[in-house]
């Protein structure tokens, strides 16, 4: 685990020293956006243009960030049109690396094993995180954008002229919606499992887990009576969800103690977990190899030994039984 520091890397694990024992998540730096032809961006510069084969996405198939970009090219067919680089789940001294094993898949650029390569080419000077998810432009040899929130917005819509399968996730109408319940998902669950897990004090550890379970227990209660979490269909807000959800029971329950309950003791999320599981786009995109290997195996201050367990067994092809609620199939 590391950073750069002016263009050079250095190993250094998060510093909760200085924020009371409380982890806190740094802002994402590159944010261009690529955009359907010339149009001008949601931040008022132009865009980048949409092009067939243009943009190289880099993931990891363990980090729930970058599985909500890979979720949205499976969604819109986009695997022709954004090839894609995958990370190997280890994340050491070196960050993440192109380490060949079992899934692994170098990026087209000549001379790069490791991501934090890929970020100094982009800027020969970056300070920061070396993150996933990365949309980078192959033919300008730059980081278009590493933030996952955007670039679900950009795979939603920016291709359809190129033949991208049709389906909005984030539709206008239901916009305000989405944004606020992804407020809350996101402080509380998506990264309240990080602020639990990285808290070095007690009472960090516990500021973070109390609301990430008043949030599920909230949730629970609202996919009880309704099939999806904004309107009545799948959105943007379930994928950032549901990225979450699929690796808590075998990680975040142990690995980051967040074990008030788990998954599988709500009936209503553990079910909409295993329909939005079983869709036939997004089976093939959860590597529980990568997903466990990944924490256990990265993060030693909180695993020495890199032990990865064996459980919990999880049964996600057992029916969902939502059929009967409000809302569209997925
Ligand atoms: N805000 C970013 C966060 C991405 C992120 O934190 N990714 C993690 C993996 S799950 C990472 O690459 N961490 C490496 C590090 O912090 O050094 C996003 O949503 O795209």
């Amino acid at each position: 685990m590391g950073m750069l520091v002016d263009g050079v890397w250095t190993d250094r694990w998060y510093d909760t020293a200085a924020s009371g024992g409380r982890f806190v998540r740094s802002t994402s730096v590159f944010r261009r956006w690529t955009t359907r032809g010339n149009a001008v961006a949601p931040d008022g510069r132009p865009g980048v243009p949409a092009e067939r084969g243009r943009y190289l996405l880099i993931v990891s198939h363990a980090c729930p960030w970058a599985h909500r970009t890979l979720i949205l090219r499976a969604l819109k067919g986009l695997e022709d049109h954004i090839p894609l680089a995958v990370v190997h789940w280890r994340m050491l001294e070196e960050g993440w690396t192109f380490e060949p094993g079992p899934g692994v898949v170098p990026p087209p650029i000549p001379g790069v094993t490791r991501l934090h390569e890929v970020y100094t080419r982009a800027d020969p000077t970056y300070t920061g995180r070396v993150t996933v998810p990365v949309l980078y432009d192959l033919s300008d040899g730059t980081i278009v954008n590493n933030e996952s929130s955007e670039i679900i917005r950009m795979l939603n819509g920016a291709f359809d002229d190129l033949g991208a399968l049709p389906g909005d996730y984030s539709p206008e109408h239901l916009r305000a919606e989405i944004d606020a319940v992804n407020a809350r998902v996101y402080d509380s669950v998506n990264n309240g499992v990080y602020k639990a897990g990285f808290a070095t004090t007690q009472a960090a550890y516990e500021e973070a887990v109390r609301p990430l379970f008043e949030t599920l227990d909230w949730l629970e209660a609202r996919l009880s009576t309704r099939r999806w979490l904004v309107g009545d269909r799948f959105t943007e807000a379930d994928v950032r969800l549901f990225t979450t959800l699929i690796r808590f029971d075998a990680v975040y329950v142990g690995h980051f103690k967040c074990n008030l309950r788990r998954i599988a003791d709500y009936p209503a999320l553990s079910g909409y977990v295993r329909e939005i599981y079983q869709h036939p786009a997004i089976r093939p995109i959860v590597h529980f190899d990568h997903i466990k290997g990944h924490y256990y195996e990265s993060h030693r201050t909180i695993n020495p030994t890199a032990i990865v367990p064996l459980g919990p067994v999880l049964d996600l092809d057992a029916p969902h039984g939502r059929d009967g609620l409000p809302g569209l199939r997925l």
